[in-house]
C-alpha cells in the first residue's frame, strides 16, 4: 500500500510553513527530502509521521505503519543496547535484536548502559530501532547526524535492505547517501511568512 499525501499543508508554532505538498510513495521507494536550514522537513516529517496535525490535506497508507526516527535518539539511559532494543521489540511484537544490532554493528556494545555510547554508538542505536519495529515506513529526519563514514555505509545498506524487502523510505538530509531515491526540494511549497514571525512554539518540550 502506497503512502500519499494530497495538498498537505503543515505549521510550526501556529505559522503556516509548507503548502500544498502532494507525492506518493510505493512499496520499495525512497524519498530524500532537501530544503535550506528552516524550510520545514522537520514539520513536514513529523506530521506525516502522525506527530502532530496537518492544517490541511490528506495523509493516506501511513496508520499504524510508520517507524520514526528524529532528532533526538528517544534512548533509554540505563538500559543496556540490548535492552533498549529488547524494550521497542515488545512494544513493536518483534523478537530479533541480534540482526538489529548485527546490521548497526552493536554487538560489541550490546551490554553497555545506552547512556555510555558516543554520540555515534547512540545515534547507530536510534537507527538500530527502526529494524526492531517491523514496519514498513521508515521516516527519517537527519538520521546521519554524528555517524562516520563508516556507520553512514552501515545505514545505506540498512536502507537499501529495507527498500528491497518492499519497505520505503522517507528521509530528510544534506548529504548524498548514494541511495537510488527520487529527491523532492521542499522550497517552492514554503510559505510566505509576509511579516509573520515565529513568536510561539507548539511543543511543551523543546
Ligand atoms: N517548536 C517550534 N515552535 C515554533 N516554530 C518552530 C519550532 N521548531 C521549528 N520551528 C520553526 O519552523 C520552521 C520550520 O522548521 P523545520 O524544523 O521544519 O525546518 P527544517 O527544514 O527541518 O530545518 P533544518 O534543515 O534546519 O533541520 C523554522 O522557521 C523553524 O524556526
Amino acid at each position: 500500500m502506497e503512502l500519499t499525501l494530497v495538498d498537505l499543508s503543515v505549521a510550526r508554532g501556529g505559522v503556516p510553513v509548507l503548502a500544498g505538498v502532494s507525492l506518493s510513495l510505493a512499496p520499495g521507494q525512497a524519498l530524500v527530502l532537501r530544503g535550506p536550514n528552516g524550510s520545514g522537513k522537520t514539520t513536514l516529517l513529523r506530521t506525516i509521521a502522525g506527530l502532530q496535525p496537518a492544517l490541511s490535506g490528506q495523509v493516506t497508507g501511513a496508520e499504524d505503519r510508520i517507524a520514526y526516527a528524529g532528532h533526538a535518539d528517544g534512548l533509554k539511559a540505563m538500559l543496556s543496547v540490548r535492552e533498549n532494543l529488547t524494550f521497542w521489540a515488545a512494544v513493536f511484537g518483534m523478537r530479533d535484536v541480534e540482526q538489529a544490532m548485527q546490521a548497526f554493528a552493536l554487538l560489541p556494545l550490546a551490554d553497555r548502559l545506552a547512556g555510555t555510547l558516543s554520540a555515534g554508538q547512540k545515534r547507530r542505536l536510534g537507527l538500530a530501532r527502526l529494524l526492531v519495529t517491523g514496519r514498513p515506513i521508515w521516516v527519517l529526519d537527519e538520521p546521519t547526524v554524528s555517524l562516520d563514514a563508516d556507520a553512514v555505509a552501515l545505514f545505506a545498506g540498512a536502507v537499501r535492505a529495507h527498500l528491497a524487502a518492499g519497505g520505503m523510505a522517507l528521509i530528510a538530509t544534506h548529504i548524498d547517501l548514494g541511495l537510488d531515491a527520487a529527491v523532492l526540494d521542499v522550497t517552492p511549497y514554503r510559505v510566505a511568512l509576509n511579516g509573520v514571525g515565529f513568536g510561539s512554539s507548539d511543543e511543551a518540550f523543546l
